[in-house]
């Protein structure tokens, strides 16, 4: 096990992660990842970046071509029957047997893993009732919506209590009433402490849940940072003002853009700024620190070569 600095060693660790599929595709390209304890660490790239050949890869579904995987600081896939018990994973579509009830497809699977059989009825209720579904519901699996499908899915991955939950795409399909469910949950379970790998291509869903970002793009890792780091503040203050023309002459110099309504201003003194405008006449409606969106982040990593 290595360790950085003193620290833990990160949950998830690869070097080098490469897999060129039969036929030459280069799905996965040197891929560095590293996801400590704690984190909700979000992967990001479109269809196609290659996020689901990665997954696979770090759960032993898939053999690397080159480069190495390490779980709990074990090697993967030669440590899975230590490792794949302490990860909770939702790779692709939540298969269910669709004649049986969610407790009855809980149970198949609690069954399967081997676990001690005296308080599996406790503890499958348990998961049901975290996952928001009812522990009661006698409906066959074919009858639930996606939304329940999924979330039985992820019930299956809870049984184990596992630290590390990797989930691809879990809001696939969803509504949007689904996904917050789905983000409140899996938010939730971190709070608990468990670490969450999640890959998604859609943006705002990584922005308003990840504490650390991972971008992929076509098999490449263009970035990996904090999100704290990513959205630290640039340094400017944006100020909302139905007076932009009299602001423009009061900051003169120190705007570094403006639009119809507002202007961004480069400023370390924000209350100093709000003063100066005020003494000038310009009508100050709101003001705070300007922030990259994770999406003007994401093109700039995007369109490097
Ligand atoms: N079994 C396979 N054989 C050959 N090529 C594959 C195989 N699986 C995936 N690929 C190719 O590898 C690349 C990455 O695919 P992958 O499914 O990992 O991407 P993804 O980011 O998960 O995309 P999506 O969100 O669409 O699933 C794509 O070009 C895909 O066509």
């Amino acid at each position: 096990m290595t360790a950085t600095g003193g620290a833990t060693a990160p949950v998830v660790r690869t070097r080098g992660l490469t897999k060129v599929y039969r036929g030459g595709v280069r799905a996965v390209d040197g891929v560095d990842l590293e996801v400590r304890e704690g984190d909700v660490y979000g992967f990001l790239g479109a269809n196609g970046s290659g996020k689901t050949t990665t997954v696979r890869m770090l759960l032993g579904l898939v053999l690397a071509s080159e480069g190495d995987v390490e779980v709990f600081g074990e090697p993967m896939p030669r440590n899975g029957a230590s490792v794949l018990p302490r990860i909770g994973a939702l790779v692709e579509g939540p298969g269910a047997y669709p004649h049986l009830s969610g407790r009855r497809n809980l149970a198949l699977l609690d069954a399967i893993d081997g676990s001690p059989r005296a308080d599996r009825p406790g503890r499958i209720g348990a998961v049901l009732e975290q996952v928001g579904l009812d522990p009661d519901d006698r409906r066959p699996a074919r009858t639930y919506s996606l939304g329940m499908r999924q979330r039985l899915g992820l019930a299956g991955a809870l049984l184990r209590r596992p630290p590390l939950l990797v989930l691809d795409e879990p809001t696939n399909g969803l509504d949007p009433q689904g996904i917050r469910e789905m983000r409140e949950l899996l938010l939730a379970l971190n709070r608990g402490g468990t670490t969450i790998f999640l890959s998604s291509h859609l943006l705002a869903e990584i922005e308003q849940m990840s504490t650390r970002v991972g971008v992929l793009d076509r098999g490449r890792l263009v970035l990996q940072e904090d999100m704290s780091v990513l959205q630290a503040p640039t340094g400017l203050v944006r100020v909302r003002t139905p007076d932009v023309a009299t602001a423009l002459r009061a900051l003169d110099g120190h705007v570094a853009d403006h639009g119809p309504g507002h202007v961004v201003v480069r400023s370390p003194d924000p209350a100093g700024l709000v003063a100066h405008l005020v003494e000038r006449g310009v009508r100050v409606t709101e003001l705070g620190p300007e922030r990259r969106t994770l999406e003007e982040i994401v093109l700039a990593a995007s369109e490097a070569p």
